[in-house]
């Protein structure tokens, strides 16, 4: 198997995705993906962010060579999908749409079985690289139990465990966290950042913007098929204005105020009152608020989040439980 390696054909330095122009147009006339231009950066931790129906799967199969794309080009490791797809997929670890697991074999039996279906995969080293795997994923205490008495947490760390038989240079993880309970979440998060600690990249999907915030180095926004945008998940929210908040019992005369002093979208919620931070001196606007005899308690500009910055950027409201 010839390595994949990054050429002039990938057009876009060290990314280890690169798409220009993907579009994917269903038989049915369906447009779910559209023109979509993605880089993500090798060694990233990249969150594919969007509502529920806005393409990341559609986006995810043409990636990994599962259906073609209507136009465009997309090129994972240096080259073409789907026509690299057998020179490429042996050093990604893929997990999408849950596992495919044998409830009746244990988990470790389930990966002995998972590993010898890879030719490639040497039979002497088996039981060693199993183990190995279990380990990695913190399920080697349970490696004797039945797949199906594993929590749906513990059959995702398995299916990651199926990913990293082998070393990988990308994972590729579509809402890894989907279904779980917070727990279950806070492992699988834990767990993809020591995954990405050792320099692999992991290219994840997710309708959860703190999730995205929590795990990702760099992100992409798509809405209804569309790239909305891109780039590091700091300079994203860093794009969007933060909110100045003022804390407060005497919320009218601090909301009269702060119009009074040019303050725009001055909105009131129980003992806060918020508004777009002026551009002048903030200590004058504080001032202006004792002077008024406007008890204040608290008062500064809150960090832009990326659900700010979804906001802002669709003009929708974004799924943020989790
Ligand atoms: N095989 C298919 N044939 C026709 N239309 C499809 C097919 N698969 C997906 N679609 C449509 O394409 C659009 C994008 O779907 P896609 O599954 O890629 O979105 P998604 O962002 O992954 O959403 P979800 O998180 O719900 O999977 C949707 O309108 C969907 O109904």
């Amino acid at each position: 198997m010839d390595e994949p390696s990054a050429t002039a054909e990938q057009g876009a330095g060290d990314s280890v995705i690169h798409t220009r122009a993907l579009t994917k147009r269903y038989r049915g006339g369906q447009l779910a993906v559209d023109g979509l231009d993605l880089t993500v950066p090798a060694g990233s931790v990249f969150g594919f962010l969007g509502p529920n129906g806005s393409g990341k799967t559609t986006t995810i199969r043409m990636l990994m060579g599962l259906i073609e794309p209507t136009s465009g080009t997309a090129h994972v490791l240096g080259r073409p999908m789907p026509r690299a797809t057998r020179a490429v997929l042996p050093h990604v670890g893929a997990l999408i749409e849950g596992p495919a697991l044998y409830g009746f074999l244990s988990g470790r039996e389930n990966l002995l079985r998972y590993d010898s279906a890879d030719p490639a995969a040497d039979p002497r080293t088996r039981r060693a690289r199993v183990a190995a795997a279990l380990d990695r994923v913190g399920l080697a205490a349970a490696a004797g139990k039945k797949a199906k008495a594993y929590s749906l947490g513990m059959k995702q760390r398995l299916g990651l465990a199926a990913a990293l038989l082998q070393p990988r240079r990308l994972l590729v993880l579509d809402e890894p966290t989907n279904g779980l309970d917070p727990q279950g979440m806070r492992e699988i998060r834990a767990l993809i950042r020591e995954l990405a600690s050792d320099g692999t990249t992991v290219f994840l999907s997710s309708h959860l913007l703190d999730e995205i915030e929590q795990v990702c180095t760099h992100a992409a926004v798509m809405a209804q098929g569309r790239l909305i945008t891109q780039g590091a998940v700091t300079d994203l929210a860093a794009g969007i204005r933060g909110r100045l908040v003022v804390t407060t019992p005497d919320t009218g005369d601090a909301a009269r105020v702060l119009k009074e002093r040019g303050v725009a979208d001055v909105i009131v919620d129980e003992d806060r009152v918020t508004g777009e931070p002026p551009d002048g001196e903030l200590a004058d606007l504080n001032a202006a608020l004792v002077a008024a005899g406007v008890r204040v308690r608290g008062f500064g500009v809150e960090r832009a989040s990326l659900e700010d910055a979804f906001v802002a950027l669709t003009g929708e409201g974004f799924d943020v439980a989790g």
